[in-house]
């Protein structure tokens, strides 16, 4: 079976969230299952100087104002199709906006770009390669699946999957004329958004099978409350839709070979974990002592219910817990998170940035893992806590509440719990939860316990695969002979 697998960002080339882990890990475990996925990605500058061998395998002499070119490259493991466009994505800054954090004005155009390609590979442009299935992610990718409806690829089986419906692709009506789509696309069950043209929502209209990425989150988005104004047109398409909750790239995460850590270990050797612990405490400037600490490693925005943490911190330090916080992202949230440092120096260190290697020293040296989402379509930093027995404290929402057993005492006593679940998701329940945290850490038999049962969880891509192959081939058995 061949898929392709159409994303803005992929792990490790580009990653600016956890579509890249999964667009990343994903292909390789498909492959080791016999399934083949290639992925179609932009060729933005350090993805092209990633490649010293290019080899074009489409040309465009215009795509979207300029001429464009495929490239058919490999890379750690990945079978890429890179979409060489130079006046769309060779540009400084990130894959969607400039230094500044402002998007960039022409992201309809390079979306519709990439998608217009994949919908063209879809309808067999390069040749002697011919996907099965079409898997597209988010609202970047989503109108590949519009471009195969309304061209040649209207027989190929594809798939829809929303990592975050909070990011929907939406613009006026009037770029609608430059998308090369006929004019009947332009239709209620078509293209057109409020008005506008939606490029999620064109995908989730298209799609033969819509996922998202847990089953809490897939029931969840039924509901005007997490619907962001497309709960009418999923409910519609229920009989289609499909959490498949995310893995993680166990290879990349593991705490007994993790390079980034100072210190390796097991579930047999947690007492390792100690310079890890040390190491966090040098680098957020935290005292040195036996209490747990908590830490954050999150874009810093509402939907991770940042606003929440900041307004919980004074009441989080008086539970005794210290907080290692590294984020980056709304400035606000950043002043108060910074603000709070400064009140409870030596209790709270606050790291602004994206920084990988720190990220896992926290889980391979923090005692426990906030993440106080209002909403989250799987999360994965809970997952790689679960893994480096950094125990996850979690908002019971979406893939949390999916992957995380909590701390009640049926669980404790049954020796199941992973973490700790709370609900709603005020600063109220999440302090009480952080009580029922430093509780738990006083009791070492039970702290070991909730680590190496959360150790234990399988957190692999393998049975998540098997969901999308299963999901694929029902796809391919619809396919008109
Ligand atoms: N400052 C920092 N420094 C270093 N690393 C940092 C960092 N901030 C975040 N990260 C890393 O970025 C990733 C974020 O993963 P999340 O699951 O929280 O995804 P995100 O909300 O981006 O994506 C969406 O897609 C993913 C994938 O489907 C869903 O799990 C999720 O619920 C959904 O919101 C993790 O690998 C994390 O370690």
């Amino acid at each position: 079976m061949q898929v392709l697998s159409v994303t803005p960002e992929i792990f490790p080339l580009i990653k600016t969230g956890g579509l890249a882990d999964v667009t990343g890990a994903l292909p390789i475990a498909l492959a080791a299952k016999g399934v083949s996925m290639r992925t179609l990605m932009p060729g933005f500058p350090t993805v092209m100087a990633a490649f010293k061998k290019k080899k074009a395998v489409l040309q465009y002499p215009l795509l979207q104002g300029g001429k464009a070119s495929v490239h058919s490259v490999q890379l750690a493991g990945l079978e890429l199709f890179v979409l060489d466009a130079p006046h769309l994505f060779d540009r400084p800054g990130g894959p969607y906006g400039d230094a500044s954090g402002g998007d960039w004005p022409d992201n309809w155009r390079r979306f519709a770009a990439l998608s217009q390609v994949g919908g063209d590979i879809a309808g067999g442009a390069i040749s002697g390669y011919q996907p099965d299935i079409v898997h597209a992610h988010d609202w970047q990718s989503a109108m590949t699946l519009a471009y195969m409806r309304y061209g040649k690829a209207v027989g190929v089986p594809s798939m829809m999957t929303v990592h975050n419906l909070a990011f929907q692709g939406q613009f006026g009506a009037g770029i609608f004329g430059e998308l090369g789509l006929p004019a009947a696309a332009m239709a209620l069950d078509g293209v057109e958004y409020y008005g506008g043209v939606g490029f999620l929502k064109a995908g989730l209209q298209a799609a033969w099978a819509i996922t998202t990425v847990s089953p809490t989150y897939a029931q969840e988005i039924r509901s005007p409350e997490f619907g962001m104004g497309l709960d009418g047109l999923i409910n519609m398409r229920s009989s289609d839709l499909y959490g498949i909750v995310n893995g993680i790239d166990i290879g990349i995460w593991d705490p007994e070979t993790d390079k980034h850590l100072v210190s390796n270990y097991t579930a047999e050797t947690l007492d390792a974990r100690t310079p890890n612990r040390a190491a966090v405490e040098a680098r957020f400037s935290l005292e040195p002592d036996g209490s747990p600490i908590v830490c954050v490693v999150s874009r810093l925005t509402w939907q991770k219910g940042m606003d929440i943490l900041a307004t919980a911190v004074d009441g989080i330090v008086a539970t005794g817990a210290r907080l290692a916080i590294l984020g980056s992202g709304d400035a606000g949230l950043e002043g108060a998170l910074l603000a709070a440092a400064a009140r409870h120096r030596g209790r709270i260190g606050v790291v602004v940035g994206y920084d990988e290697a720190l990220s896992h020293i926290m889980q391979g040296g923090c005692d426990a893992i906030v993440i106080p989402s209002r909403f989250e379509p799987c999360g994965l930093t809970q997952l790689y806590g679960l893994r480096y027995g950094c125990v996850p404290v979690v908002a019971r929402t979406g893939g949390l509440a999916d992957t995380v057993i909590d701390a009640n005492e049926a669980a404790v006593s049954a020796g199941v719990a992973t973490g700790f679940q709370f609900a709603p998701n005020n600063g109220g329940a999440l302090l009480h939860a952080m009580r029922r945290l430093v509780d738990a850490h006083a009791d070492p038999a039970i702290w070991k316990s909730l680590q190496r049962q959360g150790m234990k969880a399988d957190v692999s891509w393998d049975k998540s695969a098997e969901k999308y192959i299963e999901l694929y081939r029902s796809l391919l058995s619809k396919r008109v002979a």
